[in-house]
């Protein structure tokens, strides 16, 4: 039996149901600083075993949602559950099944990478040497140099292996491959992807980068301004939305236009001479049918998906559908 469940504290009287296969659960969460609200009633779960990406773009409030989940902060309102227990209360509980490496992460510059390994290990309930030896050797970082001899992101690389020494059910991390370079970059998300996400540990990350999100995520949030602007399983936004072209035998009236802004689905719509291009939300095909039938004449259509980073992009500046 898992830890969290042979420990987890009953409570009679919370103000909602819990999800007992999320990992993390934000309900109704904000936070501020000094007064002034950075995050505004977020509401999202992380299920079990999954692989989550938080993308925003600069002060969007992804390190303040990091920290809140890490329990440097609490939060200002709402309720947020990590593993099930609550953040800030039952703290304890859940620092012993998380893993991370956010700016927090305490590495001390006159330590060997061996002698932050026993330290660890004393601090840990569990520890397992060996799988961290084997991220340390997949990295190829020298166990008897000091810290402070390290690159930025061997740091971080380091970070990484020592969060995972205690096998922690969920690895929360902060912007993963900050500082590192390609080669680097490619070996920490085949890392978290082949060997992490693998064993059953749900990752969460915070980053500024799509290609990430669409490399290593089966789910996404989208954070502007510390709202919500998008919460999806990655592989349905890859079919959520459709480029519509069309090609009229003349060019479409003013009435047809307003008529094609004022379908439902239609999210977008440019006009070119003939030419028009809708951005629409679903399935294409019903929609062609029914400007078919239309009285203006349609000579050609053609419908392709619009790309993942188009929507996530779109989500980043705040404009989603
Ligand atoms: N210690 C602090 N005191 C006051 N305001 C803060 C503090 N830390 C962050 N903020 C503000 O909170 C907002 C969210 O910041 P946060 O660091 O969470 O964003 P972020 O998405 O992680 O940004 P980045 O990608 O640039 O690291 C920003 O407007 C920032 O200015």
């Amino acid at each position: 039996m898992k830890h969290y469940e042979r420990t987890r504290e009953h409570h009679t009287s919370l103000p909602w149901e819990p999800e007992e296969s999320a990992a993390i659960e934000l309900v109704h969460f904000s936070a501020s600083y000094g007064g002034r609200s950075v995050l505004h009633d977020l509401s999202f779960t992380v299920p079990r075993g999954s692989i989550f990406g938080l993308l925003g773009t600069n002060g969007a409030g992804k390190t303040t949602t990091i920290k809140t989940l890490l329990g440097f902060r609490p939060p200002q309102s709402g309720v947020v559950r990590v593993l099930g227990y609550e953040v800030g209360r039952q703290q304890q509980a859940i620092n012993a099944l998380v893993g991370s490496v956010s700016e927090q992460s305490s590495l001390y510059d006159g330590l060997t990478v061996a002698q932050l390994c026993r330290l660890s290990s004393q601090l840990q309930r569990r520890w397992n040497q060996p799988l961290v030896q084997r991220f340390l050797d997949l990295f190829a970082l020298p166990a008897h140099a000091r810290l402070k001899t390290f690159s930025r992101g061997m740091r971080s690389q380091v970070a990484l292996c020592l969060a995972l020494g205690h096998e922690p059910e969920l690895l929360i991390l902060d912007e993963p491959t900050a500082g590192l370079d390609p080669l680097a970059h490619q070996v920490v998300l085949s890392t978290l992807i082949g060997e992490v996400a693998a064993r059953g540990t749900t990752i969460f990350f915070a980053t500024q980068q799509l290609a990430e999100v669409e490399a290593m995520a089966d789910q996404v949030a989208v954070l502007h301004g510390g709202r919500l602007s998008l919460y999806d399983e990655v592989d349905q936004l890859r079919t959520r939305e459709q480029f519509v072209r069309l090609v009229y035998a003349q060019q479409p009236p003013a009435e047809e236009m307003a008529y094609l802004r004022g379908l439902p689905d239609v999210l977008r719509v440019e006009q070119e001479g003939r030419a028009v291009r809708l951005r629409m939300a679903g399935e294409a095909q019903a929609l062609v049918a029914l400007l078919q039938a239309r009285p203006y004449a349609l000579r050609d259509h053609e419908v392709v998906a619009v790309p993942l980073a188009e929507v996530l992009l779109t989500a980043l500046r705040g404009e989603g559908a």
